[in-house]
């Protein structure tokens, strides 16, 4: 059988640089990686920066064909965020996320940025991802910044905005896959946390989905942390999450 592309991004949320090193080289280091990508955030790019990057996934690990998620959820006037962009470019990120509340001007320069540079340094242009409404975010939340709408809704409506200003795909919780699927078509990346295969401990996670399930609703790509990270082998744990889908 063929297998598929992995679409299992694997979150390193720590500020630990020998134990992000370790981890992602338990679950990318080897000739066949067990997971498709790596997802560095806030915590590690703030304590490490790009040398960081470069010490923890290093270019070896990279040439194992693994992607990288830049996930800075970038927010600021479109000058910025342009710059910010340019900023981590020769990182050569595969994902970087940046907030749709920023609005369409502020996209649309992080988008021909992105595009620009990567002509310019002669590398792949990184996808953008657009956060909508963070998970952690319920409808009363909403209402308190002034933003009268249903969750679900403000999530179709910020996506639309982001796929309209030039972005490629969006972050979102399981519960949002499928409609986000039949608004935005069929090649918009929709990259979903809050996935635990069957029998994990869900933590802080609320709304949660399996692997298989998430990826037969139409996610393209699937963030896993602690289910990986947490587990005595890393390697053994991402590895039975790939089986599962078909991937390995
Ligand atoms: O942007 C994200 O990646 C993200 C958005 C969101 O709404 N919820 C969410 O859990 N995440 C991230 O997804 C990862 C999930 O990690 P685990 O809960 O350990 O699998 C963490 O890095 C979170 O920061």
């Amino acid at each position: 059988m063929q297998k598929r592309p992995n679409p299992v991004y694997c979150a390193i949320d720590t500020v630990d640089l020998p134990l992000a090193a370790r981890l992602i080289r338990s679950v990318a280091g080897s000739a066949t990686p067990t997971v498709g990508g790596i997802k560095l955030g806030l915590e590690f790019f703030l304590a490490h920066g790009a040398p960081g990057v470069r010490y923890a996934f290093p270019a070896p690990v990279r040439a194992t064909g693994t992607g990288f998620f830049l996930d800075l959820k970038l927010h600021d006037i479109p000058n910025t965020v342009a710059g910010g962009i340019r900023a981590v470019m020769e990182l050569e990120p595969t994902y970087i996320t940046i907030h749709t509340a920023g609005g369409a001007a502020m996209m649309k320069a992080a988008a021909e940025t992105a595009a620009a540079e990567a002509a310019r340094l002669g590398i792949s242009r990184p996808k953008l991802l657009g956060v909508t409404v963070l998970t952690s975010l319920d409808k009363s939340d909403l209402e308190a910044v002034g933003v009268p709408s249903d969750p679900g809704q403000q999530v179709l409506r910020l996506a639309a905005l982001a796929r309209a200003s030039g972005l490629d795909g969006v972050i979102c919780s399981p519960l949002e896959i499928a409609a986000l699927r039949r608004e935005c078509g069929g090649d918009f990346v929709l990259m979903v946390p809050g996935i635990r295969p069957a029998g994990a401990a869900t933590g802080d996670q609320k709304r949660v989905l399996t692997p298989a399930e998430a990826v037969a609703l139409g996610a393209t790509h699937l963030v896993i942390g602690r289910p990986i990270t947490e587990a005595a082998d890393p390697a053994v744990a991402a590895q039975a999450i790939a089986r599962d889908l078909g991937a390995l």
